[in-house]
């Protein structure tokens, strides 16, 4: 399977504004602001960077400064209807001729609900919503701590496709909201063993339990992404589980191809978040495609090599810049992890690179 290397950065604007198209009573039109979050996903072409390593910095730059307009201003005088899909095709406008290869941008208007547009002008709209429930998963073996009675604060994101066509907006975030409220009813302050069609409450199974109740009503429904806990989750689209799991490491390097006087030639250091992707169909006894706590022990040797050490000494990797650290860790965990799909590595939040042989999957809010 072909290989994809993206590099993603993400920036934060301030502004306010009004959405004129909406209806007369809708709260958009009224002027207000939000705290904006953008990114951007790009293929890069080769010596685009200054310097072999500085792709994600220079993704980064690129951004902030085609965003740098929007910041503390009334986004109508840019952008004449800012909806959320209007204003990531504003910045992939900005982002034409200086940055090559943009595969999406995306903008998040809210801490829970964005947009992100591909390059077909498709919007993937995304809504997250939290309910707090306990279940227990009475198929796996004795003394697995999830056989026992316990709780979350479960996350799900519903995400949307819209061919835009040239439309200022996808669907409203409120129709996918009204979606899920009678979900959210049910499933909030439950024990999800006692709901019919439950009983064996996985991460996969709930997310296919999701799709099932709101595939009609939400015929633009594409993914339901179901967080189980902070660090672990699964994806459904009607025919394929892909699970995450998420790891964070504490490293040190440096980049022996930055230039004298570049800081980034020092030693210095990250606090890294990666995220594992695996996609595997569903064991039918007990409900998953492979246990996060397998994911995570299956990977340790991996992590014990990347947790607290200098990652440019690694062998094979004298520069361990985040596209060339994702392509060494997948050359590691390959064997271990076999169903991994997809690698996803981040030096700072929101920037860093996505390695994938496959499908990409759906984008989770940054
Ligand atoms: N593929 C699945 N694996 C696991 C599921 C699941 O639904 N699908 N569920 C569980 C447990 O219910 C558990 O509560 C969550 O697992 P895990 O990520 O291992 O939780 P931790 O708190 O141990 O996470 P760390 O962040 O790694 O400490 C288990 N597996």
């Amino acid at each position: 399977m072909t290989e994809h290397l993206y590099h993603s950065a993400s920036a934060t604007f301030e502004a306010a504004l009004r959405v004129p198209i909406l209806p007369p009573e809708h709260r958009s039109r009224r002027l207000h602001g939000h705290s904006y979050r953008v990114r951007v996903q790009a293929e890069l072409s080769d010596g685009w960077a200054p310097f072999a390593g500085a792709e994600t910095d220079a993704l980064q730059q690129a951004l902030a400064e085609a965003v740098a307009p929007l910041d503390y201003a009334e986004l109508n005088a840019e952008v004449p209807v800012p909806t959320d899909e209007n204003l990531a095709r504003w910045i992939r406008r900005r982002l034409a001729g200086r940055v090559p290869g943009v595969r999406a941008v995306g903008v998040r208007s809210t801490a829970d609900t964005g947009v992100d547009l591909d390059a077909a002008d498709h919007a993937h709209l995304w809504h997250r919503f939290r309910f707090e429930a306990a279940h227990r998963l009475p198929r796996v073996p004795a003394g697995h701590p999830c056989g026992r009675m316990h709780g979350h604060g479960f996350e799900v994101i519903l995400h949307a496709d819209q061919d835009l066509a040239g439309a200022d907006m996808g669907i409203d975030f409120d129709v996918i909201a009204a979606a899920w409220a009678p979900l959210a009813d049910v499933l909030h302050h439950a024990c999800l063993n006692d709901l019919p069609g439950l009983e064996n409450p996985t991460s996969e199974l709930l997310s296919q339990w999701i799709w099932q109740r709101l595939r009609r009503e939400l015929p633009a429904l594409s993914w339901v992404s179901v967080y189980e806990t902070a660090t672990a989750g699964c994806h459904y689209d009607g025919k394929h589980y892909r699970i995450w799991k998420d790891l964070r490491f504490e490293s040190a390097l440096r980049l022996i191809q930055a230039p004298e006087g570049d800081g980034r030639r020092r030693l210095h250091g990250h606090s890294y978040l990666l995220r594992l992707h695996l996609v595997a169909p569903l064991d039918e006894v007990l409900g998953w495609t492979v246990d996060y706590g397998d994911v995570k022990a299956l990977f340790k040797p991996v992590y014990a090599r990347l947790d607290h050490h200098r990652l440019d000494e690694l062998p094979g990797l004298e520069q361990a810049d985040p596209g060339r650290l994702a392509r060494w860790i997948r050359s590691q965990a390959v064997e271990p992890l076999p169903q991994l799909a997809r690698i996803d590595l981040q030096q700072t939040p929101g920037c860093g690179a996505m390695l994938c042989w496959g499908d990409l999957g759906p984008a989770l809010p940054t």
